[in-house]
């Protein structure tokens, strides 16, 4: 009897910043109403799915050890929905998911989202579903606000909860520095931390997006770095209070601005170009404000499959008795 070697699917999906990030009030769902303007950056994991009997997930790399392994985890969640979206039976997928983690955990980086985005494309191809882009995005959609915009990539304008994108104009490549916390902060305790904040004293709001997307076209980063703003930075500093310190140090490292990542505790500073990224890397990483430092660029693209190579090459052919 012939058997053939299942071959796994590998896609690289990347990490996002908020280049703005305007919070409006809660709705009655919970979910707050958001113009937002998200960048893809070269922080990435791979997601690696094959057909197995067994169904499992194994995280490695950068905060692996917080990373859930079971149903909680969002890479379960898209290849449940894509079961049943297509009529198999999301109890039993017949797929193991391997993830390599970039991006870090819990860090307003969407990590957790780009995994999922990853799993839709890669067991959309698994399975041979060939299903569409949109198709695909309303079903990201579904797992979490920020998981359609990690299939998309590239810099696009978020609306609604996050999931209706635009892509926006970014002519130029922005260099990042990225300073990693010791440990995280939840999504729904910052949004909760800005409700109270405002209901006690009417926290400011950050202004309008049209100037940041100018900036965006005109690809000047001294011109894009006066416009960085995000109303989820003063609940996330609130929180944790160090990083008023770690946003202090990147600028005086030399760092045009810098920004808490979305709902943090992540911090982002964006440099004239590559060369002083590293140069304001080094400095920050030495300022004992931060974990770990790294450095980034984007916009890149979304998730994008990098191989679909058999499992065990023994010597080829793929199929053996
Ligand atoms: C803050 C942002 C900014 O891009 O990113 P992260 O910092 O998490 O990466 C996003 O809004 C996070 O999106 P995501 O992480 O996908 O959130 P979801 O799973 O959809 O929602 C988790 C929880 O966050 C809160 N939430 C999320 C999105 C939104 N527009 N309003 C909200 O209030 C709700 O409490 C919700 O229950
Ligand atoms: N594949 C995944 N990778 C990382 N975190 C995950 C994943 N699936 C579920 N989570 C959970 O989601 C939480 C938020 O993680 P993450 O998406 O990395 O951060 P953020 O929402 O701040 O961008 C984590 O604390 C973790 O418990």
């Amino acid at each position: 009897m012939l058997s053939v070697v299942p071959t796994p699917i590998t896609v690289r999906v990347p990490a996002k910043v908020n280049l703005h990030l305007s919070v409006g009030d809660a709705r009655p769902d919970g979910y707050h109403e958001l113009v937002t303007v998200f960048q893809a950056l070269s922080l990435t994991d791979d997601v690696t799915v094959v057909a197995a009997d067994d169904p499992a997930i194994e995280v490695k790399g950068e905060g692996a050890d917080e990373v859930p392994t079971g149903p909680e985890n969002l890479a379960w969640k898209a290849v449940r929905l894509l079961a049943e979206h297509c009529g198999r039976d999301p109890e039993n997928p017949g797929v193991r998911i391997s993830i390599n983690k970039g991006i870090p955990v819990a860090g307003g980086m969407a990590g957790g989202s780009a995994d999922a985005a990853a799993t839709l494309q890669a067991v959309n191809q698994l399975w041979r579903l060939e299903l569409g882009r949109d198709e695909l995005s309303e079903l990201a959609g579904k797992i979490g606000s920020d998981v359609p915009f990690s299939l998309q990539g590239g810099t696009a304008l978020g609306t609604g909860r996050g999931e209706r994108l635009v892509p926006v104009l970014a002519r130029h490549t922005y260099h990042w520095v990225i300073a990693l916390d010791r440990e995280g902060l939840s999504t729904p305790g910052v949004y909760g931390e800005l409700d109270r904040l405002r209901a006690d004293n009417g926290n400011g709001r950050i202004g309008e997006v049209e100037p940041l997307l100018e900036a965006l076209a005109s690809g000047d980063p001294r011109q894009l770095a006066l416009l960085l703003g995000n109303d989820l930075q003063s609940a996330a500093v609130s929180l944790r209070p160090g990083l008023r310190r770690t946003l202090r140090a990147g600028v005086q490292a030399g760092a045009l601005a810098g920004v808490v990542s979305g709902s943090g505790p992540t911090c982002a500073f964006l440099c004239t170009d590559s060369d002083e990224a590293v140069r304001v890397a080094a400095e920050l990483s030495g300022a004992g404000v931060c974990r770990t430092v790294r450095v980034a660029h984007g916009p890149v693209p979304g998730a994008k499959v990098v191989s679909e190579e058999p499992a065990h090459r023994p010597t080829p052919p793929q199929v053996h008795a």
